[in-house]
């Protein structure tokens, strides 16, 4: 598939799930107007109506892009995961067919990492269900079950962005911090790590989790981890909701094994505001219940929007590829006097050798070149004499193995 860069404003940009209007200052700032905004996620036949006249998509946690959307998506050439977790996106399917996706992987990790911090302290003082008795009327002044989070043992299980975040907040609360991850990592101030997640479960008294979704993590909490964490202790999920048992939790909670818990996330979540939130977690009063909101702070949301955008913008304006999560990665300046083009191939041996020979044929002259592969794609960025694009693109096209190039203005 060839493409000729478009006209900016008919460049079109869908927008989902309510990003910020950060997003749309950005793309409109750099000349992109063609912009289709919805404030909710689309159903999987929806999608595809909106997304299939699309250059660009924009989206959160909730909307799907399955390997049949991005099929049919015959325009896209970018996506934008205005969030951290992009397991929402088929990233094969989408490199498969030569399409960048990019995220925000620190916009909102500061954000969760507050939220868990004040949970836990929350529930340390059994808060919850203090709070839910007051709004029966019932007066629970006494301190059962209540404590400092002073000298207490947070466990993190998934110590990146997020788990290092609070480790640190933890310690300025005199907690002390362990935790497990699959890699050996850095421990920040007095944090330590553990080699067994069973070390981490039987060793703190608060256990929070900031893992991604992967085929690992999938249900990596059911009713034996639960049953090896301390008596009495604390479990807050604010990562992603196919990683916990849920029913397995809520039996650890009635059955008073566990004094409490912070769920943000859920194995299924309501497809919008509209919907009825369905969990065996309901009614249970030491329990906080939130809307998948850990990283759903203004600020967040506003640096994520300016972040995303920025980088679709750059992909679009100049076909850098930074930092995007399942393709070759290209680090570029904005080119002036020449024409770029953008060569994206399945990796086979050869094909940069037939390019070239190809513009050598044609007497075209070949101002740059760069090249970056993953084991499946190769991306190749060109410059040519600016009145050679078009022949250039042509050429390109014939090449065996083209997945798409597209020539910039
Ligand atoms: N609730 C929200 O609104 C919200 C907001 C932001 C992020 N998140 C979720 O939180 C997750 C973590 O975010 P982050 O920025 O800290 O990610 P990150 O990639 O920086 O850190 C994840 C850590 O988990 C570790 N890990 C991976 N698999 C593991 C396993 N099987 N066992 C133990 N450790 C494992 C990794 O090595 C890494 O250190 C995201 O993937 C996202 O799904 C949720
Ligand atoms: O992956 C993330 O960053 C979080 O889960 C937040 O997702 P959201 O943007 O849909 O709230």
């Amino acid at each position: 598939m060839a493409q000729y860069s478009l006209e900016k404003d008919k460049i079109k940009i869908l927008l989902l799930e309510g990003v910020h209007q950060s997003a749309v200052d950005v793309f409109q700032r750099a000349g992109y107007s063609n912009i289709e905004y919805h404030k909710a996620s689309l159903g999987e036949e929806a999608l595809q109506t909106a997304i299939k006249d699309a250059h660009f998509v924009g989206l959160r946690s909730r909307t799907q892009l399955t390997d049949n959307v991005i099929a049919k998506a015959e325009k896209l050439v970018g996506i934008g995961c205005f969030c951290i977790g992009t397991n929402q996106v088929n990233l094969k399917a989408a490199e498969k067919h030569g399409i960048p996706v990019f995220n925000a992987p620190f916009s909102n990790t500061r954000s969760v990492a507050e939220l868990v911090l004040g949970q836990a302290i929350m529930l340390l003082r059994g808060i919850p269900k203090r709070n839910a008795a007051a709004h029966r009327g019932e007066w629970l002044k006494n301190a059962i079950g209540s404590f400092e989070a002073r000298g207490k043992t947070l466990g993190v299980i998934g110590y990146g962005h997020i788990g290092t975040q609070l480790g640190i907040l933890a310690e300025t609360l005199g907690m002390r911090v362990i935790f497990f991850d699959i890699e050996d990592k850095l421990p920040l101030g007095n944090a330590q790590q553990v080699h067994t997640i069973e070390a981490l479960l039987s060793g703190s008294d608060v256990v929070s989790l900031h893992v991604p979704e992967t085929k690992q993590t999938k249900d990596m909490i059911g009713a034996k981890e639960l049953a090896q964490m301390r008596k009495g202790s604390i479990f807050i999920n604010a990562s992603r909701g196919t990683v916990v048992d849920i029913p397995a939790l809520a039996s650890s909670i009635k059955e008073n094994h566990l004094a409490g818990a912070a769920i943000d996330v859920f194995p299924v979540e309501p497809k919008s505001n509209n919907d009825e939130f369905i969990s065996p977690l309901r009614g249970l009063d030491n329990v906080i219940l939130t809307p998948h909101v850990g990283g759903s702070t203004l600020e967040a949301q506003e640096n994520i929007g300016i972040e995303v955008a920025g980088k679709l913008v750059k992909y679009s304006d100049n076909g850098s590829t930074m930092t995007a999560v399942n393709f070759p990665e290209v680090s570029l300046a904005q080119h002036t006097g020449t024409s770029r083009l953008l060569h994206i191939h399945h990796n086979r041996p050869g094909v940069l050798i037939k390019i070239n020979q190809a513009f050598a044929e044609q007497g075209i002259n070949i101002a740059a070149q760069y090249l970056q592969t993953t084991i499946d794609i190769g991306y190749v960025v060109m410059e040519v004499d600016s009145d050679q694009g078009s022949k250039a693109l042509e050429q390109m096209k014939l090449i065996e193995g083209t997945i798409r190039a597209r020539l910039l203005r």
